[in-house]
């Protein structure tokens, strides 16, 4: 099988399944690149309306039920959403599947292995996109890199394989020699960045000018050094000084995913943030202050939601 009939299926139409499923597209047709739904959302989407930086956006979307096991299969939902995922993809998984999670946090891959093995599952880490989602339209002017790194013994073809699917694809990517320290670098940036904007309900210009929100930043990010040090990761402020100039390329009234949940009312990734920095610190008896200011503010805007609304 050549790459081009490699078969990629996406785990939520999002602003990062958006992202990848039009670049994908783009480069190697529509034929063998497709979005898993239920019949509720199937439903749905057909009767949506979606777009990517102004221009209508068409897809395929398969019943979840209904599906063979496919080459590649990127998870792209929020993390209150990865149990009913992994139902969702669970047709779709065969003994040659490779999985990629290109979402944030530094558990979502030992959640995606526990359950299909951890030989299937790569490593990823996505970083430096400006994509913005505001119901079905997505915006966005940088793509970003996907970090690909292996954890698990004999991967090594699979990750070829990946690679080479990506360099038709026009995919980004680049192999890191320490997909953990990525990983908990990412980490860092987001509990510091999404947290901050969501909690003060701002955007980069806001986070990054001097004030409460920028030192709130800093002091999340700087929880997240100690603990990774904790943790034998051993991240530093320099690693701190590249994520917050990664965002300064980003479009100053731009706004990161937890905010985008935020406008939007919908419940967001805290416990992935700030609940998981909180729970790990518990665990080495280390004080988290910033954090905790940050969870509680974010909880409390979150429960005055006028009602439960729906996950998009
Ligand atoms: N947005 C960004 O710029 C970046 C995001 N990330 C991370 O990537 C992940 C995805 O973020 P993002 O793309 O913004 O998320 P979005 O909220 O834009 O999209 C997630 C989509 O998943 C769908 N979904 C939820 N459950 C299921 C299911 N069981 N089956 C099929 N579809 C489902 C939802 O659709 P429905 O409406 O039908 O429920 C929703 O549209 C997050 O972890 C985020 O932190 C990482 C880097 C950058
Ligand atoms: C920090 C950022 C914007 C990186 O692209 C991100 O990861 C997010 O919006 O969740």
């Amino acid at each position: 099988m050549n790459d081009y009939t490699k078969t990629t299926v996406i785990v939520g139409l999002g602003a990062l399944g958006m992202l990848y499923a039009s670049q994908i597209t783009a480069a190697l047709g529509p034929d063998n690149i497709y979005f898993l739904g239920d019949r509720e959302r199937i439903e749905r989407y057909r009767q949506t309306p979606f777009s990517i930086n102004g221009k209508p956006f068409s897809f395929q979307i398969e019943d979840c039920t209904k599906v063979r096991p496919v080459d590649f299969l990127i998870v792209a939902v929020k993390y209150g959403a990865l149990s009913s995922a992994l139902d969702t993809m669970s047709a779709s998984v065969g003994p040659d599947t490779t999985i990629l999670s290109v979402m944030n946090g530094i558990d979502s891959e030992e959640i995606i292995a526990e359950r299909f093995g951890r030989e299937k599952v790569l490593y990823c880490v996505a970083q430096g996109m400006d994509a913005m989602r505001f119901g079905s339209n997505l915006t966005y002017t940088r793509p970003g890199t996907l970090c690909l790194g292996t954890r698990t013994e004999g991967q090594e073809s699979r990750l070829r394989d990946l690679t080479r699917y990506f360099d038709r694809a026009g995919i980004s990517y680049t192999v890191e020699a320490d997909i953990v320290k990525r990983l908990w670098g990412k980490f860092m940036l987001n509990v510091g960045i999404n947290q901050t904007c969501m909690a003060f309900e701002t955007n980069y210009s806001g986070v990054l000018a001097p004030g409460k929100p920028n030192d709130a930043l800093i002091g999340a990010m700087k929880e997240v050094i100690d603990l990774s040090k904790k943790e034998g990761v051993g991240l530093s402020e320099a690693d701190m000084d590249f994520y917050i100039n990664l965002i300064k390329t980003l479009s100053p009234e731009g706004v990161p995913s937890m905010r985008q949940d935020g406008m939007a009312r919908r419940y967001s990734e805290v416990e992935m943030f700030s609940g998981a920095v909180r729970r790990l610190a518990a665990k080495h008896g280390l004080p988290v202050p910033v954090n905790d200011m940050l969870y509680e503010k974010i909880k409390k805007i979150e429960a005055a939601y006028p009602s439960l609304p729906h996950e998009s």
